[in-house]
């Protein structure tokens, strides 16, 4: 059976983040993720994470200025610097919060561009490297264009080719199967092929992303073959419930 990670970036907002992870222990969940943990300190987030009996599964690297439109840093070559220091920032709320993963973004560049090839090449090598000297391992996620309109890594092939030819012993893929659906499709052949590289899953349905079940794609049925397929990592439920979170865990039952 998957371990289920409750997504405080999108779940539970109808309550002030640090408070999320409360709500998500009281509903049963016993991981967590979210987008980005940097606006608290990380000894707060730490000590809601221990409180609450929870594991911190997920959470990405600072991915530049947000607001201004910055989508992640790994493949701008002229935010190199930028993104080098952000390593150390994510990794010291991994060592905090005892992650075992955190996720890159790759920004907003093309993909046939071959400087932002090579700057993606090596900002995962050196991230990879730093995160591996604490045990932990690095994801990297197809995102798709609806969503994030000019995101570099828009491509489940290309994302595991790279993988494959990097050949980094913690580097893996994050499959979300609400991005592989839009990109894609061929869900369960996608996750057949790969699972050797994936290190995260996660699932919302499409294409409201919602809750699993309520959308084109039989999400139970996805999410029950990571069980046939061994998959013994987290799933992250990184949707926006439809109307309430704990009035919507309904589609969790059939996990037991
Ligand atoms: O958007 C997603 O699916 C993610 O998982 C990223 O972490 C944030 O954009
Ligand atoms: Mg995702």
């Amino acid at each position: 059976m998957p371990r289920f990670a409750a997504n405080l970036t999108m779940m539970f907002t109808e309550l002030p983040f640090l408070d999320r992870f409360g709500a998500a222990a009281a509903a049963g969940f016993d991981a967590v993720e979210y987008l980005f943990p940097y606006d608290f300190p990380a000894e707060i987030l730490a000590e809601r994470l221990q409180a609450h009996g929870l594991t911190q599964a997920l959470f990405n690297l600072p991915p530049g200025d947000w607001a201004a439109g910055d989508r992640g840093l790994a493949a701008l070559p002229d935010r190199a610097a930028e993104f080098r220091a952000s390593i150390a920032t994510a990794l010291a709320y991994a060592e905090a919060t005892g992650a075992g993963r955190v996720h890159v973004m790759s920004g907003l560049a093309d993909r046939n561009d071959a400087g932002a090839v090579r700057a993606y090449r090596e900002a995962l090598a050196r991230l990879s490297d730093a995160a591996g000297g604490q045990g932990r391992e690095v994801m990297i996620e197809p995102i798709n264009p609806r969503d994030m309109p000019g995101y570099f890594l828009d491509d489940f092939d290309f994302a595991a080719d790279l993988i494959a030819a990097l050949d980094l012993p913690n580097l893996k893929l994050q499959f979300d199967i609400y991005h592989r659906q839009i990109l894609h499709g061929d869900v369960l052949t996608g996750l057949r092929q790969m699972m050797p590289l994936i290190g995260h899953v996660q699932v919302a349905s499409v294409p409201e992303r919602h809750e699993p079940g309520t959308g084109e794609l039989d999400d139970i049925r996805v999410l029950r073959e990571l069980d046939a397929l061994g998959y013994g990592g987290f799933v992250g439920c990184e949707y926006r419930p439809a109307t309430g979170t704990v009035a919507g865990l309904g589609w969790l039952r059939a996990f037991g």
